[in-house]
């Protein structure tokens, strides 16, 4: 039997009249690691503000170990970092994650979290005197100190360089073998590739999709056939998002072969041919162009 960590049942949350979340079922089971995609406004922020307890919503059910989000007893074995972070600027990096600490029952050691991180040797450092990179570490590292058995990270590593993005995934990763749960958001393509075994996609509120990230470039093509011609091709059968740019076209398609040979027989010109795998941003974008949230009707 699966349990679940995190659950919404048909949540649905309005603000001023926009459906920022429709309906939405997710289930995060024990030691999943999640990855959520979505446009800007797809109402990612807001549904793990529902999960995490500091929302309520319009209709529908939220769960958080089962009980309430909203409770002491389960919220304390969440651990969250939400988009924006600040700790105060005078107080050492150590005494800040000794500060954290102190508000569990068996706090992580500061060493370990600080090592962890990619944070060794900057214990008695301002945290006002680190690099952006840094803090930016420091507020994801604190919300492992707690030991909590699911975390939920709202774009964790937004503005890092490469080196610092590799140093957080790897300290996810680490979490994660040993058996932490983890719902997280992201904007990069490669983050959710590299890191989650199961992508769930929202747009305008809704899941459009929820699969490993090979059942969602699957859902959508998993090759692109690029070429160039005079005159565009007609609407052949299997392609799910066509893009032209000037004479270059490039056509989404789960079945490129059978898409090539169908280009063959309908007499389209066409040269430079190129049949690539597609991406998971390619998934994406073709599952959620156009969707804009959705104005209520009143
Ligand atoms: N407090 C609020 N008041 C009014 N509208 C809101 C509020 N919070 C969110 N919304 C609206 O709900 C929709 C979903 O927003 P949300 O922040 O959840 O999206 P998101 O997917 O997290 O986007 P981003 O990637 O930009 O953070 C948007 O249209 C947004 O403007």
């Amino acid at each position: 039997m699966t349990t679940h960590h995190a659950r919404a049942l048909s949540a649905t949350r309005d603000f001023d009249g926009v459906r920022a979340l429709d309906a939405v079922d997710l289930d995060v089971g024990a030691g999943q690691l999640v990855g959520l995609l979505g446009p800007n406004g797809a109402g990612k922020t807001t549904l793990l503000n529902l999960l995490t307890g500091l929302r309520r919503p319009t209709s529908g059910r939220v769960e958080l170990f089962g009980g309430d989000p909203r409770e002491a007893g389960n919220r304390r074995r969440l651990g969250v970092t939400p988009q924006q972070t600040g700790v105060p600027e005078t107080l050492r990096v150590g005494e800040i994650v000794d500060f954290v600490g102190r508000h569990y029952a068996n706090p992580a050691p500061v060493g370990d979290v600080l090592e962890r991180f990619g944070l060794e040797g900057l214990e008695r450092r301002q945290s006002g005197g680190l690099s952006g990179g840094q803090q930016r570490r420091l507020a994801v590292a604190l919300t492992f100190v707690g030991r909590p058995d699911l975390v939920v990270l709202d774009e964790p590593t937004a503005g890092l360089d490469v080196e610092a993005r590799h140093v957080l995934w790897e300290a996810l990763r680490e979490y994660h073998r040993e058996g932490g749960t983890m719902l997280l958001t992201s904007h990069y393509m490669e983050e959710v590739e590299a890191l989650a075994q199961r992508v769930v996609v929202i747009g305008g509120g809704r899941v459009l999709a929820d699969g490993d990230p090979d059942d969602i470039r699957a859902r959508v093509g998993t090759h692109t056939v690029g070429f160039r011609a005079e005159t565009p091709p007609p609407d052949l059968p299997g392609i799910t998002r066509r893009e032209h740019d000037g004479n270059r076209v490039r056509l989404l398609t789960g079945d490129s072969d059978r898409l090539v040979r169908d280009l063959v027989a309908s007499g389209t010109e066409f040269h430079d041919l190129e049949v690539t795998t597609a991406s998971l941003e390619e998934a994406f974008m073709s599952l959620t162009s156009g969707d804009e949230p959705t104005r209520r009707e009143s």
